[in-house]
């Protein structure tokens, strides 16, 4: 008979885990487990000591801190843009730090998106997050035409997934730009950038990604695989605090390529103060911004990014998998019976940063732990999220977590709770 895991095993996991010091500079709340760093990940002191050292730094530079001080608030975009360009394996110049991700995908919508007689569509998904379609859709309105024709929603089979071949099936010669997520956010699948890049491209198809559901979790090698451009918020696995200042990913080969979107914050910084009517752009990533950056949003991202610079993307991956796979063995062992399926990836290579555990009483099985401190989200209809996050999550709080949750299940606490969900779920 196999042996069951126990809990002297996960306090040597954590023994031996290298990343484990770095929990300590994060605020955690004493006993309470928190798995919801996909949807907010936590402060950190480093974090909070960029914010209030640029908070000083108005105080004390004001309008002189766009060029002096520390971090010049006028460079500070490219700056981070740089720190995160080894995140996703882009070129430094590649990154740029701005705007939010809603607002970013609208500029590379505007900037890459030309339909042209026969070639109109726009691929995405049916599982993708809604703010994507609102944005494709209202794009393709401002263009005249009817999303009902030229957008095109990939199916998935069983409404967990979506499947790369029905994704390249979609890939017809009407189509002109894909619009894809790394990491699905409710299943937490990981979809193969690689091919499906090496597909569009081989149909004259542009590939844009949305990664706010990977970026810090999964390493990506974006500039090698030719993807053309990608988002991303800051404030998941980045950990960089609610609203944070998000990012613009463009090849290189698009340099160039002039912004749907014009504002002074994306010209040429040498020209800027011309203060010219006639725009021009930067030849960079940076062209695709458009207002002054909101420097405090941002400034938390110099702290929190410093982590990721000093550990590299690769061991903050393994333990990550290394996480996912342990809460998967325990819930497999001590949940069995209480009607939990789980709804992510189990292959390594087909997993983001989370687990996706499906349950018909799902709202009142979250609100439940939330009562015993352990913090998921629900995502509806039937989905408890649970990220462990690497730089703060030990293997020691994904044992108790499963044990709370078996807990609720053998003591029925889930029940006394409504099935309405929150209106923040
Ligand atoms: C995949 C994905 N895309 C877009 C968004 C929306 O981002 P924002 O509100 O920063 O525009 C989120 C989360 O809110 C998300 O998870
Ligand atoms: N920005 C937020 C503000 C409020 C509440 C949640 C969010 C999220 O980011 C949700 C996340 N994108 C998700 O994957 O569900």
């Amino acid at each position: 008979m196999m042996m069951k895991s126990t809990q002297e095993e996960a306090v040597r996991f954590d023994q031996q885990d290298i990343l484990s010091k770095y929990r300590n500079e994060f605020y955690l709340i004493p006993n309470q487990i928190y798995l919801d760093g996909n949807s907010l990940g936590l402060c950190s002191i480093r974090a909070e000591k960029t914010f209030l050292e640029t908070f000083e730094s108005w105080k004390r530079d004001q309008i002189d801190g766009w060029s002096s001080g520390e971090y010049p608030w006028f460079y500070l975009a490219e700056m981070l843009g740089a720190k995160m360009a080894p995140l996703v394996g882009a070129k430094k110049e590649e990154v740029i730090a701005t705007g939010t991700t809603t607002v970013n995908l609208h500029q590379l919508i505007a900037t890459f998106y030309h339909p042209e007689g026969k070639r109109t569509k726009i691929i995405a998904n049916d599982l993708d997050f809604p703010s994507d379609i609102y944005a494709i859709k209202s794009q393709l309105q401002l263009h005249g035409l009817d999303p009902e024709e030229h957008f095109l929603s990939v199916k998935s089979r069983q409404g967990r997934y979506i499947d790369e071949e029905d994704i390249i099936a979609c890939m017809q010669d009407d189509v002109t730009l894909m619009i894809l997520p790394t990491v699905l956010y409710r299943s937490g699948q990981l979809l193969d950038i690689e091919r499906l890049t090496r597909e569009a491209h081989q149909r004259g198809i542009l590939i844009g990604l949305d990664a706010c559901h990977s970026v810090g979790a999964v390493p990506h090698h974006f500039h090698q695989w030719g993807v053309d451009f990608a988002v991303w918020c800051s404030y998941k696995y980045l950990n960089s605090g609610p609203g944070s200042v998000a990012a613009i990913y463009v090849h290189e080969k698009h340099f160039g390529t002039v912004p749907g979107l014009a504002g002074w914050f994306g010209s040429d910084k040498e020209r800027q103060f011309d203060m010219s009517h006639v725009f021009e752009p930067s030849r960079q990533a940076g062209a695709y911004q458009l207002s002054a950056p909101s420097i405090l949003n941002a400034a938390p991202l110099i702290g929190s990014l410093s982590m990721f610079e000093e550990i590299g993307m690769g061991s903050i991956r393994e333990k990550s998998l290394s996480l996912t796979r342990y809460m998967m063995l325990l819930i497999e062992e001590e949940l069995q019976g209480w009607g939990f399926v789980i709804g992510n990836p189990t292959e390594d290579h087909r997993r983001g940063g989370h687990i996706s555990l499906e349950h018909e009483e799902a709202t009142r099985i979250c609100k439940a732990l939330k009562e015993a401190n352990v913090i998921p989200d629900f995502r509806a209809p039937n989905v408890i999220r649970l990220a462990p996050i690497a730089l703060y999550t030990s293997y020691q709080d994904v044992w108790e977590a499963v044990q709370r949750l078996k807990s609720i299940m053998v003591e029925g606490k889930h029940k006394v709770y409504s099935h309405e969900r929150g209106v923040i779920a």
